[in-house]
């Protein structure tokens, strides 16, 4: 199955979690890993969230840099990367930062099982794939958004669409900032969530990078799929 190459930036706290027990962003990286990420975001064809980040942060995901913007137009792409949110019952609110700020095509991935007005409400701000019964199929998914051209796709989380493409083999590299808190709270979301591996089948990767940045460290690991 073609799929694109896929990568996951995210930042954790020095105890593994990516935002507290109310599911509350908190900043968990400084400016030069926010500006890292910018750049990130500019190398790549689209982002791709869960709608619970969308929900609990409501973020653009556009491209914060005016010249990265410029670089991007100039080369001929829309200034911003497609942005993607997967969301199986369309709750993507739809006055969403991601309609609201930035430019190019949006995408919400639903499922058959989505209320069909919400998704047409939606059909008027985005693109609409319907991938999967009850919830998206990430694997079919993946499969259109290769077809439709999209080669580099950043993943910025949450910890539920990061266990789904993780669990699925759909994921390449992770980016890992790790920040100085903790935060704990065995609810608080982690940066792989789902149902977790068991032993004797837990997915190896291999340490590519690691650097101290600000008051912290960032990790760049490849995913060893089978
Ligand atoms: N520190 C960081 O780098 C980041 C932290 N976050 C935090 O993560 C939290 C949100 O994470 P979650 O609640 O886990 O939501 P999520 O963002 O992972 O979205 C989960 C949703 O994805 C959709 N989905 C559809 N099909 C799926 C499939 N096959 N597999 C998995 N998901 C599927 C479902 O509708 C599901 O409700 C927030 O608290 C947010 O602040 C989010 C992004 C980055
Ligand atoms: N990389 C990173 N570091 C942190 O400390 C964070 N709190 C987050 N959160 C995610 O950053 C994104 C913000 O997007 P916009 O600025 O609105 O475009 C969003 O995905 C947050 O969940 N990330």
């Amino acid at each position: 199955m073609n799929r694109p190459f896929t990568f996951i930036n995210s930042a954790m706290s020095a105890d593994g979690k990516i935002s507290t027990r109310e599911r509350k962003q908190v900043r968990i990286s400084g400016d030069i890993d926010f500006d890292r990420m910018d750049e990130l975001r500019a190398s790549s064809d689209a982002i791709m969230v869960g709608v619970g980040t969308v929900l609990a942060d409501d973020p653009s995901l556009t491209i914060k840099s005016q010249s990265r913007r410029d670089v991007r137009k100039s080369a001929g792409f829309d200034e911003d990367p497609i942005r993607i949110v997967v969301d199986s019952k369309a709750r993507t609110p739809l006055d969403a930062d991601i309609f609201k700020k930035g430019t190019g095509m949006r995408i919400v991935a639903v499922s058959i099982s989505a209320p069909k007005g919400k998704v047409d409400a939606l059909s008027e701000k985005a693109t609409i794939i319907t991938a999967g019964d009850e919830k998206v199929d990430l694997v079919l998914l993946m499969g259109q958004l290769s077809s439709m051209g999209i080669q580099r796709l950043m993943v910025e989380g949450g910890a539920t669409l990061n266990w789904g493409l993780l669990s699925n083999g759909l994921v390449d590299e992770v980016f890992s900032f790790i920040g100085n808190i903790f935060i704990g709270g065995n609810s608080s979301p982690t940066l792989v969530d789902g149902e977790g591996f068991i032993k004797g089948n837990l997915l190896p990767l291999e340490l590519i990078s690691s650097e101290t940045m600000e008051e912290g460290v960032l990790l760049k690991w490849k995913v060893l799929n089978k």
